[in-house]
Parts: C-alpha cells; sequence; structure tokens
C-alpha cells in the first residue's frame, strides 16, 4: 500500500475548488440544474438501492473524489486485503475477515497456507453444535435440553453479534439468547436472575482470552454454574469458548473440544462472521448465520470488481471524506427506519471510531487533516422526536445514512407505509427545506395576522440543504443484512486508505486496559492514594472511604 498524504493529492486540490463552488449552492439548485439527479446517482444491488443524489455534490465531485481514491491507490489496497497481506502492520498481520464468508473456488494465502480449509472447519463444527443444541440433543447436566445460551463477551466479541441476534429476530430458534458484556456486576447478575444451571450453556467469546471484563463475567459464570448441583466435570457439557487463544481456554478449565477457534487475521470489531458468530448461529439457526455470510460475500465481490463510480462502498466512503474533510463535519449519524436494527448504529460506532479514530499516518507522522468522524444514530422514527431538531434547524451540519425496507416483517395494519412515509418525507425535508415564501403562505391560510406572520416566520424556516444517503432494501433478511454490514465495513477500509492511517489496530482501547489494571492494585490496598493528580487521589480516597 502507498503512504500517500490525500491532501497532497492533485485531486485534493482540485476538490478544494469545487467545494468552493458546491458550498455556494442548494440541494434544490443541484436538483434544479439536473432532472436526471436521481438516475445519475443511485446504484442498484442486489436486493438494495443505494440513493446518494441528496448529497451536496455534482457529477464533477463525484468525479474527482474518484480520481483522490485513484490517486491514494485504492484499488490496489483493496486487492492487498482481499489477498492476505500484513496490512495491519503495526501488529503484523493480515486482514481477512473476508476470508470468513468467502464461498469462492480461489484459495486465500496466509504465510503460503490456503486458510480456507481451516474456515470450513469451524463452520461445519459451529453447524453441528448448532443443530445439536437447537434440535436438544445437546443435554445438560441434569439431562435436560438446552433453553437459553448466554454470551459473555464484550466489544467486537458482543456488539455485533447482540446487533446481529436483535436483527434477524424474525427468524429466531426456540433458544433464548442473552449477553453480557459489562463489568458492571449488575449485567451478570440481573441475567443469571431467572435462569436455570440445568438449561444453560454459557459461551465465553474472547479473541484473546485475557480481557477483564470477560475473565471476570466468565468466572463468576463458572462459580453460579457450580454452585449448583453441577460437578467440575459439568463444565463440559455447560461451557464453550470462542478465541484464537488455545492455551486461555483451557487453563479456564474449558476443554479443546468445546472451543471454536478463530486467527488473529480478523479483527475483533470485525469478527462475527467467525466463530464469534456462534451466539448468531444458536438464536437464528446455523442456515441464517450461512445467509448472512452469503449476503456479505455479495458485497464483497462488489467491492472488489465494481467501477468506482457504481461501487456502493467506496461512493459510501468518499462521500463521507468529502463531507468530514471539506465541509469539516463532526459526526455522521446512521438512522435505521427498521426497529430490528436498534443496535445497527451502537454497532458501527466501534466498527467505525475504533478502525479510523486514528490521528498518526503510515509513516509515523501526525496527520494534518481530519480523520473518523462521531458516529451516532437511533431508529426511525423515534429520533425524529428526540434530535432531528438539532439536524433540521441546529448551527451543525450532520450529513446521514437512512436505511429502510420496501417490505416489513410485521405487515401489521398501515404501519410499515406510515414508517416509509416518514422516512422519505424527512429526507426530503432535510434537502429542500422550506423557505420564507412557504412559510408566510402556509401561515396566511392558517388565518394568521401579518403581525404574527413577521413574528413567527423565521421561526419556522428550514434552510433545507442538509445531505443524506437512502438505503432501501426489499426485506431485513440475513442477506440483506449481512450485505448492509460488509458495506459499512468496506466503507471504513476505503476512509482508511485515503486518510492513509492504519483502520486494523486499537492501541487507543490497550492503554485504557492497562491504566485500569494500576487503578485497581491502588483500589485494593488500604493506604491513602497519593500517587496521581489531586483529582483522582481524592476521588479514589473518597471512594475507598464511602465503600462499603
Ligand atoms: O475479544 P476480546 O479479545 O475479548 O476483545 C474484546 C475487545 O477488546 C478491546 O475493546 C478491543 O479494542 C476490541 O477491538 C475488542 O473487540
Amino acid at each position: 500500500m502507498k503512504n500517500i498524504n490525500p491532501t497532497q493529492t492533485e485531486a485534493w486540490k482540485k476538490l478544494q475548488t469545487n467545494f468552493g463552488e458546491i458550498k455556494q449552492s442548494h440541494l434544490r439548485d443541484l436538483f434544479e440544474q439536473n432532472q436526471n439527479r436521481f438516475q445519475d446517482f443511485h446504484v442498484k444491488f442486489e436486493d438494495i438501492l443505494f440513493d446518494y443524489s441528496k448529497n451536496r455534490m455534482t457529477e464533477e465531485t463525484r468525479d474527482l473524489l474518484i480520481q483522490l481514491a485513484e490517486e491514494c491507490d485504492l484499488k490496489s489496497a483493496i486487492n492487498s486485503m482481499f489477498s492476505g497481506e500484513n496490512i495491519n502492520q503495526t501488529e503484523d498481520r493480515a486482514v481477512l475477515h473476508t476470508a470468513l464468508r468467502n464461498f469462492g473456488d480461489e484459495p486465500i494465502l496466509v504465510d503460503g497456507e490456503d486458510v480456507l480449509p481451516e474456515v470450513e472447519k469451524v463452520r461445519s463444527q459451529m453447524k453441528l453444535f448448532t443443530a445439536k443444541v437447537i434440535s436438544g440433543a445437546w443435554k445438560g447436566f441434569s439431562g435436560q435440553p438446552i433453553t437459553d445460551v448466554v454470551n459473555i463477551g464484550i466489544g467486537g466479541s458482543d456488539l455485533g453479534p447482540v446487533m446481529v441476534m436483535e436483527a434477524l429476530k424474525h427468524y429466531k430458534s426456540r433458544l433464548n439468547v442473552h449477553f453480557v458484556s459489562n463489568i458492571d456486576g449488575t449485567h451478570i447478575s440481573e441475567t443469571l436472575k431467572d435462569l436455570n444451571p440445568e438449561t444453560t450453556l454459557f459461551i465465553i467469546a474472547s479473541k484473546t482470552f485475557t480481557t477483564q471484563e470477560t475473565m471476570t463475567n466468565a468466572q463468576t459464570a463458572k462459580d453460579w454454574f457450580l454452585n449448583s448441583e453441577a460437578k467440575e466435570t459439568d463444565v463440559a457439557k455447560h461451557f464453550v469458548a470462542l478465541s484464537t487463544n488455545e492455551e486461555g481456554v483451557t487453563a479456564f478449565g474449558i476443554d479443546k473440544a468445546n472451543m471454536f477457534e478463530f486467527w488473529d487475521w480478523v479483527g475483533g470489531r470485525y469478527s462475527l462472521w467467525s466463530a464469534i458468530g456462534l451466539s448468531i448461529s444458536l438464536a437464528v439457526g446455523y442456515d441464517n448465520f450461512e445467509k448472512l455470510l452469503k449476503g456479505a460475500y455479495k458485497t464483497d465481490v462488489h467491492f472488489k470488481e465494481a467501477e468506482f463510480n457504481e461501487n456502493i462502498p467506496v461512493l459510501m466512503g468518499l462521500i463521507g471524506i468529502w463531507y468530514n474533510n471539506f465541509f469539516e463535519a463532526e459526526s455522521y449519524a446512521i438512522l435505521p427506519y427498521e426497529q430490528y436494527l436498534h443496535r445497527f448504529s451502537a454497532y458501527l460506532q466501534q466498527g467505525d471510531m475504533e478502525s479510523n479514530g486514528k490521528s498518526v499516518d503510515r509513516n509515523g507522522d501526525k496527520v494534518d487533516y481530519q480523520t473518523g468522524p462521531i458516529i451516532w444514530g437511533e431508529p426511525g422514527t423515534n429520533g425524529q422526536h428526540a434530535f432531528y431538531q438539532l439536524i433540521h434547524q441546529g448551527t451543525k451540519m450532520i450529513p446521514a445514512d437512512f436505511l429502510g425496507a420496501a417490505e416489513s416483517h410485521n405487515p401489521t395494519g398501515d404501519h410499515h407505509v406510515k414508517l416509509m412515509a416518514n422516512f422519505f418525507a424527512q429526507t426530503e425535508a432535510l434537502a429542500f427545506g422550506k423557505t420564507e415564501d412557504q412559510v408566510r403562505d402556509e401561515l396566511n391560510k392558517e388565518g394568521k395576522s401579518p403581525e404574527q406572520i413577521d413574528f413567527l416566520t423565521p421561526y419556522k424556516v428550514f434552510e433545507g440543504n442538509h445531505p443524506t444517503n437512502s438505503f432501501l432494501y426489499q426485506k431485513l433478511t440475513p442477506e440483506v443484512l449481512g450485505s448492509l454490514i460488509a458495506m459499512y465495513e468496506h466503507k471504513i477500509f476505503v476512509q482508511g486508505v485515503i486518510w492513509n492511517i492504519f483502520s486494523f489496530d486499537q492501541w487507543g482501547v490497550e492503554l485504557g486496559k492497562q491504566l485500569a489494571k494500576k487503578v485497581l492494585n491502588e483500589l485494593n490496598s488500604t493506604d491513602e492514594e497519593k500517587s496521581h493528580d489531586s483529582s483522582t487521589n481524592g476521588l479514589m480516597n473518597a471512594f475507598k472511604q464511602m465503600r462499603k
């Protein structure tokens, strides 16, 4: 991969000139000037329509953004990732979550060895295990079938599986799957309250098998289990591990036979496609899990092969850069009009912010331009009654993605058409706003006096010109979900390449882990704490006194 400062490219300079023009124009003008805007700015891919016409850009902007991607050598970066080169250089690893969902025939080599046979082996193990647990053939220590599964993991070993399980609730198996992530004892205590050790299966999900939260929760779960009629030898029937760390797994007391392996070339936040997806497979059945992988694979092929001007992840990435680096937008909202996707933005917060929240480039130099945005969002229409006011009439620019289905899994009454009416009305209002003339006209029709009209008009004007992308998909099936997740993953990749940063490490998180260990030792000592600043000392000493 070439280490190119994006701001030094020809395209960047031209984009600055283009930006000077575009920032003067309104989306109203852009739609006026090009009557075919929808036609010219949308891509149809399988069951997904991606409309990016409501963006503050022209065809020239798009061409220049594509030129930027070319100058930054995006094409060869994509090939480097897919072919297993060690692009995660600070950890000296390949980045191959795409291998986990590869259904093609070509081998994928890491250190000269094809990884696909191993991937398939673990998938078969997951399939077999899922079938046994769902059918009831897998019995707990008292001979009863499993009814509840508790996934214990955090970050990438939690957020992806939770999000997917919620998204695919329509496909739920007979098992109740729970997730415990937080070190706060409340999380595990509240979860275990209603569970029966005889019928509960624990999945300990941790790439490293050293994460403090997960190891603490796993130990608590094991103690709770052994506090029942169960014996140490029964652990094998109730605990399985998903990890890259065999030594850690066996040291914890989980048999190697109950371990589902993955590899260091799978980043935590990209791991739901690996053994980490076992909770998904149990929650919705293995076939649906595999359909999810196949949906992602379709996006992978599209990302690798489509021309940049028809390549959805490439366009998503470039549009994000346009707002982040030229309009200086600080955040990006992801707004699914789909209740099933209520954890989608939370999941993408880790995916995006842990990947591209970096400020040192691939040459080791501090960047002098903006990198990853703040990602946030909630499902519509709930968000409309919470934070949309600020998007419509606040002082900040917040580009947003809207996502929604043509068909609902729950076609109750006219709920779905009302939901989607809100989606379309919002993106239209954000783009086109409401002019002073329109407001005056409306108030006049309402019978308001001229004084009242003068007073109210400034508050009721919507400037509009707020950009959005729209994803309209057929139905939230496992395939569609897999395709959508992979689009966001690749969008993150595109941006990381152009910002010339390493998207696949997370040293900022590692630091927090080390610091907490030191403070923990100090909190456990009875001595007065003096080694920190006065605020931290003060808080720690107060805590020592106040805790019961
Ligand atoms: O799966 P684990 O090794 O337990 O790691 C869980 C999480 O730990 C940290 O937060 C990392 O920054 C994440 O990327 C990772 O997903």
